[in-house]
């Protein structure tokens, strides 16, 4: 007997989802052993030819009767945003489908919800679709890593701003032309605001930290976020003088003694070497270290239609194979509890380039306040002189706090006439 899969929107990855189960009917069928059929489209509004070629009857706008009707088995939502999905997906749940679900912001803000009533109601609830779009991660991250102890997830997830910092390092554009650019290309939304100031790359974070920890209380808010709308051409300069690029990276690290996790998304500067440094484009990638299995990297497309409806076809095989067996692999049930570290606590490092006065004692007044906030210098050098000198330094590692703070006093240095550039940097095999 076939099972009907109830889809909640039909929008850019709803439609191609239909077009997906529409053209790959045959072999999906043989791949799970029982033959998919949609049962139900749930829409805003009825009416709008979606050229999906379905009958119209399957259209409705009562989402919750779709995902409570009882000869529904599978629930695909990709309506996004909190609500309704997160009322509809717990009603589905409760009425004992399994889920397939695209939605980041939901699962950020409150998937420990979700897989508690899933665990509770024997169902799977699986979202390899709502953390860069195609790139199979998360099942990985859950599945092929359950065996080995994560130290650290780190990744460009937010396709966007790399397109806009890709473009700044290769053109030498600035933000905002680089930004219109990406509009132009469909990558940026009219409003930008989720992706530029790092809310959708710290939605994903929460994501991968709670899977690569499992760590269940970890939500969005906890996540430390920068944006990129304050990066200059300046800085993408000092990057490159330095050998490096500017990323928006994700990271997700447990501390060096293990009793807590960061998580946390600002721009980078990252060694050319480094193999996230040549993800161009709008491109993700994930690299992720593990004890066991060392360095891995995930790395395709984070978005679009097609793609993301690949990584939910890939779920509903899954979850249909799962239910023919009458089995399903709820997460979540093992939580260590892990508290989220504040950001002041994070060792990380920072370049820093400051125009100054050519003069002596300069570099002494600056070397020592360095030292007041227990921070040592990696490196020192300077470019230009007279009225055109800069110091530009690259510190040790160091918590986060300290080198705020130091960044702090050096602006307030009579002898330094402004900071031309602050950035933490990341370093690539053995760091210190
Ligand atoms: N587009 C991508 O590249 C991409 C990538 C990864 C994840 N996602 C996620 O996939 C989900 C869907 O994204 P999208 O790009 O298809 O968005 P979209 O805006 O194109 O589609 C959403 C659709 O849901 C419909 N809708 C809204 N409220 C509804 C309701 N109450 N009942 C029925 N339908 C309703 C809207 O009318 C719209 O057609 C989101 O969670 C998004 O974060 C999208
Ligand atoms: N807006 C996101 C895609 C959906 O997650 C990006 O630019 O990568
Ligand atoms: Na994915």
């Amino acid at each position: 007997m076939a099972m009907k899969v109830a889809l909640l929107g039909c929008g850019v990855v709803g439609a191609e989802v239909v077009r997906l189960l529409n053209e790959q009917s045959t072999e999906l069928a043989s791949r799970i052993g029982t033959p998919l059929e949609i049962g139900g489209i749930a829409v805003r509004r009825l009416g709008r030819s979606r050229g999906t070629g379905l009958d119209p009857e399957l259209f409705t706008t009562d989402a919750m009767g779709l995902v409570t009707r009882d000869d529904i088995d599978l629930v695909v939502e990709v309506i996004g945003g909190i609500e309704p999905a997160r009322s509809l997906i717990l009603a589905a749940i409760k009425s004992g489908k399994s889920v397939v679900t695209a939605n980041k912001a939901l699962l950020a803000e409150d998937g420990a919800t979700i897989h508690a009533a899933a665990r509770e109601a024997g169902v799977d609830v699986y979202y390899e679709a709502s953390v860069a779009g195609a790139i199979p991660l998360l099942r990985p991250l859950r599945d092929s890593l359950a065996g080995d102890t994560v130290h650290r997830v780190m990744g460009i997830v937010n396709g966007t701003t790399n397109f806009i910092l890709d473009r700044m390092d290769t053109l030498g554009a600035g933000f905002a032309e680089s930004l219109e650019e990406a509009q132009a290309l469909g990558y940026a939304e009219a409003d930008p605001t989720a992706d530029v100031e790092g809310f959708d790359a710290a939605a994903k974070a929460a994501i991968l930290a709670r899977l690569a920890f499992h760590t269940q209380g970890v939500t969005a808010a906890d996540v430390h976020r920068e944006g990129i709308t304050d990066v200059t051409a300046g800085d993408i300069a000092s990057a490159k003088a330095m050998g490096c690029v500017v990323k928006l990276l994700a990271i997700c690290q447990r501390s060096a003694d293990g009793t807590s996790v960061g998580v946390r998304v600002h721009p980078v500067m990252l060694p050319r070497e480094h193999p996230l440094a040549t993800v161009n484009e709008a491109y993700n990638a994930v690299f992720v270290e593990a004890e066991s299995a060392g360095r891995l990297m995930f790395y395709g497309a984070g978005a679009g239609g097609a793609p993301t409806a690949s990584a939910v076809l890939g779920d509903l095989v899954a979850v249909a194979r799962n239910r023919r067996a009458s089995a399903a692999a709820p997460e979540g049930a093992h939580d260590t509890g892990l508290p989220v570290h504040p950001m002041g606590d994070t060792i990380t490092r920072y370049h820093v380039a400051l125009d100054v006065a050519d003069r002596p004692g300069v570099l002494a007044r600056v070397a020592e306040i360095f030292a007041d906030n227990g921070v040592s210098i990696k490196n020192v050098r300077q470019e230009g002189f007279g009225d055109d000198a800069q110091l530009v330094l690259v510190s040790h590692q160091a918590p986060d706090a300290a080198l705020t703070t130091t960044v702090e006093q050096l602006r307030a240095l009579d002898m330094v006439r402004s900071v031309a550039s602050v950035m933490r940097v990341e370093a690539f095999g053995g760091d210190s």
